[in-house]
């Protein structure tokens, strides 16, 4: 098996204040894989997350992309690597048009003229959006402006797409749209999420986060079918959703996964 797009070994976090966010966190996600990364309110997502492309340092541990240690060193590198689609994507989007916002990455790492416009157009058409190019993304509806936020680190070309929240404040319609758009990129994906659904239908694997520390990873459809686990870490899926009710997740784009598909589920 390969070098893992994403090691993470013995990651532990205090922040200034004293509080310990993440005790230890092991994470290894292959090429080719969709991982969704759930968890109640608090349980680190967030923190794990703002390791991965060097926003917050590690107290403890380490975490390498594709081999790479993420370092203040390597962070340029590192961020190419690691694309993190923020929650709201005003976060993200600060430029006069769509296509500037796009072109704003890979214009950073030195592209320029035609390439520059095949990037754009690229990433834009990915997401649905090239018809909003010359658009000022403040014009644009909430999931429109997710889906260029997406395409703002599509440009990038990262080996791991990142998304935290990508289904919150969609209407049906956008919601379905974007898993659609998710589940035919060629990228592997960890997605933070709160919608159950959401990571059944898209991601086969499953990480559950509670106080700190990895207690399960496995088979989405294992995991959220084990309703003691369910119980333990404060995972509810919607009233009346059936798990069996939705097919299993398929393969990641053209993308051949070089990992065995997930079967166990690990608790603490
Ligand atoms: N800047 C900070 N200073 C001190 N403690 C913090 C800080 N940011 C987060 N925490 C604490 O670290 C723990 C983990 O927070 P984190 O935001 O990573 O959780 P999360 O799983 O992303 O939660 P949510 O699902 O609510 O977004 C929480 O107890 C939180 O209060």
């Amino acid at each position: 098996m390969s070098v893992p797009v994403l090691d993470v070994r013995g990651l532990a976090h205090a922040y200034p204040d004293g509080h310990q966010a993440l005790f230890g966190v092991d994470l290894h996600v292959h090429r080719g894989e969709r991982v969704a990364l759930l968890g109640p309110n608090g349980a680190g997502k967030t923190t794990l997350v703002l390791h991965l492309n060097g926003i917050l340092t590690a107290g403890a541990g380490s975490v390498h992309v594709s081999g790479l240690p993420v370092e203040k060193k390597n962070l340029k590198e590192v961020r190419r690597r690691v694309g993190i689609v923020f929650q709201d994507p005003d976060d993200q989007l600060f430029s006069a048009t769509v296509r500037d916002d796009v072109a704003f990455g890979p214009a950073n790492l030195g592209l320029r003229g035609p390439e520059l416009e095949a990037c754009v157009r690229g990433a834009l058409t990915q997401v649905g959006m090239l018809e909003h190019a010359d658009r000022p993304p403040h014009h644009l509806s909430f999931g429109q402006r997710r889906r260029v936020a997406v395409a703002t680190v599509l440009a990038m070309q990262p080996e791991i797409l990142v998304l935290d929240e990508p289904s919150s404040n969609l209407d049906p319609a956008s919601r379905r749209e974007l898993a659609d758009i998710l589940r035919g990129l060629d990228v592997t994906v960890l997605m933070v999420t709160h919608d159950l659904p959401y990571a059944l239908e898209l991601c086969p694997r499953a990480v559950v986060l509670h106080d700190g520390q990895v207690v399960a990873d496995g088979d989405t459809h294992d995991l959220l079918t084990d309703t003691e686990l369910m119980r333990r870490h404060r995972l509810e899926l919607p009233f009346g959703f059936d798990p069996a009710a939705l097919p299993r997740p398929g393969p990641v784009g053209n993308v051949t996964p070089d990992h065995p598909p997930p079967t166990r589920v690990q608790r603490a």
